[in-house]
């Protein structure tokens, strides 16, 4: 069995069906007591809360579903008429997203795609019927960040004041990512450190808003 079907067990076995904030506080708990895994975590997790209630995205994209944590993070502060795709590369973390996802009673709120995120950036104003996006969540493949930024600028799904936030700027690091916004000129961003997820080691956050 592998460390995400343990935890979706964990989930399953402690967490109340249909209630989101149960199934975070499990996956937490397995986290920090039984095994690591790479959510965004409780700490950080504050900090994405409070930028989604800022914000608060009728059109929200995210990449990197893994667990779909995050996801249920997200779209438990969300109305129902909000639109939540998320994007995951690797078929086996996104079977586990689907049933923790459904678990959480979140199912018909998120639309689930299984892909590398190249190929679907392009595709998402015809085949997901998306005009621009309110909010971005990049939590992926750290390298692909600044391909990814620039696909969703080039394809012209970003608008003035998206909100793009950036998980682990420092902890695996995204240099790259962090120096593109810092400096090309077309985003504010701003740095907000935090723990790395399950640990007191150091991480934190990248809030980039999109000047138009
Ligand atoms: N092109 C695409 N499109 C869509 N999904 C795609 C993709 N390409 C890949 N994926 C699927 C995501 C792969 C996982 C991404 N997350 C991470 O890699 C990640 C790793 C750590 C970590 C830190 C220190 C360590 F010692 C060990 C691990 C922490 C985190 O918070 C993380 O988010
Ligand atoms: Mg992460």
């Amino acid at each position: 069995m592998s460390k995400e079907q343990r935890v979706l067990r964990y989930v399953q076995q402690n967490a109340s069906r249909g209630d989101p904030d149960s199934v975070l506080a499990a996956v937490d708990k397995f986290g920090w007591e039984t095994e690591w895994a790479m959510n965004v975590g409780d700490v950080k997790g504050l900090i994405l809360d409070r930028f989604v209630k800022e914000t608060a995205p009728q059109t929200m994209l995210e990449l990197g579903t893994y667990m779909g944590y995050s996801a249920i993070r997200v779209v438990r502060l969300l109305p129902e008429t909000a639109k939540f795709l998320t994007v995951e590369f690797n078929p086996e973390n996104a079977a586990i997203a689907n049933e923790m996802i459904a678990f959480a009673g979140l199912q018909n709120r998120i639309i689930q795609i299984t892909s590398d995120s190249a190929d679907v950036i392009p595709q998402l104003k015809k085949k997901y019927d998306v005009d621009t996006f309110d909010m971005v969540f990049i939590d992926h493949w750290k390298d692909v960040y600044v391909r990814d930024i620039k696909l969703l600028e080039t394809n012209n799904l970003l608008r003035k004041g998206t909100v793009v936030v950036a998980d682990n700027i420092i902890n695996p690091g995204a240099p790259e990512y962090a120096d593109y916004v810092r400096t090309c000129g077309k985003y504010d961003s701003t740095f907000h450190e935090s723990n790395f997820e399950y640990s007191d080691d150091i991480d934190g956050l990248e809030k980039s808003v999109y000047r138009g």
